[in-house]
């Protein structure tokens, strides 16, 4: 494992040797009194409030379904607090979580308090990563918290036990300290206005801009990381005139610094949670493992896991939009895709990509998995060093990953009010600037949107900015749902060739009742619900002869039944069609009614009313 590490990480397990730990003990318990860890918490007070107020309520909004916990420590490694649901915890309480313990790397060996304390750095250090054995069924990803004078005070941390910790888990602890520290800015005694500096007026309320705050006499206080790299000599004790010009107590008014914007308003009227919310300014990843990013990994693996070929083309609304479709790309015309949940809009861009035969890669974008806080930060990477405790590459950012490929926006429609306004100035000036950076990078993407949502309708309500649903409405495309489409039934045989798990020498066959029951349904999760129906109904007749009703979940069997029996009494065509097929059952049966109907799987009065129409 050593050979393979990256050097932050060799260097921690340098250490952690160095330190005479021994990789097989969980290191040296090295733990406060309760009557010093409540000194301790005592002396913490307001780092702990300021946690509870602007870090907790995200990262329970997002981690709070998950075994994760978030834990406080201050600077010399002590377990101040810990947060998350107690029920999950009993094995981290016993190794991790218990307030009072030291996780320094001398005492504890490589873990992510202790060496983002030592690195100055957000890391993640994932189970086996860990120095100590016994430490290696967690994954820890942690930041370093930073005082406005610039001091290291504690370090913020989310610990579980089985969840894989990412690039997203990464940036959330990082976005989650940089909200503690602003909140620390913002609450210096003696502060009188906030200055918000940016490089756009978009960037301004994103979360990644320059704050400075100063006393009534306009004199500096404290500033952040980022106001420190768009103002370069800005230090506490200079006059705000002097850096940004007398006009700086105009709001939103464009400095005499070249590109910079300001914003200015009185502190008192802004709450530190307020201030807090509109700063998620995230250390970054490591820039060069973006292109390994896990959403881009998923993307190629369900493609190659799938291995669907297109079936496309037996449905003539499907068939006209693919042939649309393909005409835009190779004219990088943005592309909006719309479709109910499951139609395989995501699929349908996958083949797109593929036919273009672009060189780079297809980069996807959830914007409903994507928390408000993180948007900037992954759609548009940021500058490398430009905060304290930054991860020196930098942050490449979807869009720059996205370069000579695909850019898929999925559920755009999910997409935030602020963020949609940096989106559409990438869109039209096809340039992006990181955050923290001054110079914009030109970008040759293909823009492919997605959603199930009516965008003109949240135009008209004010939910969607109008001049970008223009922007990325260069052709759109709607996807049938399954039960409009034509080659319902080819789908179905297809996908259950795909699945069935055969009798030895015998090729299973699909049982006609169901294939009509099938047929009829409405699918309302679309090809994803036909998907998985399929692959749960072939494993529960693996090698048997046929598939056949009693293979579905009881969920299924009565939903189909009750939406054929629906059908049946509304739509003259399938009626006809259903009519046809009991008659010949019946046939198959004598005329014993239970018997059709057990066989059709459906109940006796569908037979009856079915059997009045034909007579009559
Ligand atoms: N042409 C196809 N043939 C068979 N299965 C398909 C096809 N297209 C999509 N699927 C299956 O349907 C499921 C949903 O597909 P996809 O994610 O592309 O839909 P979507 O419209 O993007 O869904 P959502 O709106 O919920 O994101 C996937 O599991 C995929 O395996």
């Amino acid at each position: 494992m050593k050979s393979a590490i990256q050097p932050w990480l060799a260097d921690s397990w340098r250490r952690s040797e160095g330190a005479g730990l021994c990789e097989a003990r969980p290191g040296y318990e090295l733990k406060l009194s309760p009557v010093e860890l409540e000194e301790r918490c005592e002396r913490h007070r307001q780092l702990i409030a300021l946690v509870e107020s602007e870090a907790l309520p995200l990262f329970t909004r997002l981690m709070a379904h998950t075994e994760s916990r978030l834990i406080l420590s201050d600077a010399e490694g002590f377990v101040l607090r810990h947060w998350g649901l107690s029920r999950y915890s009993d094995r981290l309480a016993n190794v991790a979580l218990d307030c009072g313990v030291n996780w320094l790397e001398e005492h504890k060996g490589t873990n992510a308090i202790g060496t983002a304390l030592k690195a100055k750095e957000a890391l993640s250090v994932v189970g086996e990563q860990h120095f100590c054995r016994p430490h290696r069924f967690m994954s820890c990803t942690a930041s370093p918290i930073f005082s406005p004078s610039g001091e290291l005070i504690g370090a913020l941390d989310i610990t579980s036990e089985r969840l894989r910790h990412n690039q997203q888990t990464l940036l959330l602890i990082s976005s989650l300290a940089q909200q503690v520290e602003t909140a620390l800015l913002c609450a210096l005694p003696g502060g009188r206005f906030r200055v918000d500096v940016a490089a756009s007026r978009q960037l301004l309320c994103s979360g990644w801009q320059g704050i400075l705050i100063a006393d009534d006499d306009g004199r500096l206080l404290g500033l952040n990381p980022m106001a420190r790299q768009y103002l370069g000599a800005a230090a506490p004790g200079m006059k705000v005139g002097e850096l940004l010009g007398d006009d700086w107590q105009a709001q939103q008014a464009l400095c005499s610094r070249g590109e910079l914007h300001l914003s200015t308003c009185a502190i008192g009227t802004i709450t530190p949670s307020q201030a807090a919310k509109s700063t998620n300014a995230a250390r970054a990843p490591d820039a060069s493992k973006a292109s390994n990013s896990p959403k881009t990994q998923s993307v190629t693996s369900t493609w190659g896991a799938h291995g669907i070929k297109p079936l496309h083309f037996h449905d003539p609304q499907l068939e006209s939009a693919w042939q649309q479709a393909r005409k835009v790309i190779s004219r990088k015309i943005p592309l909006l895709v719309q479709g109910e949940t499951g139609v395989g809009k995501e699929h349908f861009v996958r083949q797109l990509f593929q036919e273009s035969r672009l060189s780079g890669e297809l980069v996807a974008v959830n914007c409903a998995a994507l928390p408000a806080e993180l948007i900037e930060a992954e759609l548009f990477g940021y500058q490398g060093g430009a905060f304290t405790g930054a991860a020196r590459q930098g942050h490449l950012g979807k869009v720059r990953q996205a370069d000579g490929g695909f850019l898929f926006l999925d559920e755009i429609g999910e997409l935030p009010l602020a963020a949609q306004g940096r989106l559409l100035r990438v869109l039209q000036e096809r340039e992006v600037t990181p955050v923290g950076g001054l110079k914009s990078h030109r970008v040759d993407i293909q823009v492919v949107a997605a959603t199930h949502m009516d965008l003109a309708h949240m135009v008209r309500d004010g939910r969607f900015r109008e001049d970008l649903y223009f922007r990325l409405n260069g052709l759109q495309v709607g996807l049938p749902p399954l039960r409009q489409r034509a080659d319902r039934s080819r789908l179905i045989h297809k996908l259950h060739r795909q699945y069935r798990l055969n009798a030895p020498g015998d090729e299973q066959q699909l049982c006609p009742q169901l294939l009509s029951l099938l047929e009829a349904y409405g699918w309302p999760g679309n090809l994803r619900e036909l998907d998985n129906l399929m692959q749960v109904a072939c494993l529960m007749a693996e090698g048997e002869r046929e598939l056949g009703l009693t293979h579905l979940s009881d969920a299924h069997r009565r939903a189909l039944m009750q939406a054929c029996a629906v059908q049946s009494a509304s739509e003259p065509s399938l009626k006809a069609g259903l009519d046809g097929r009991i008659q010949a059952t019946l046939a198959e049966c004598d005329g014993n009614i239970s018997e059709a109907a057990r066989r059709l799987g459906v109940s006796r009065n569908l037979i009856y009313r079915s059997l009045k129409r034909t007579v009559s």
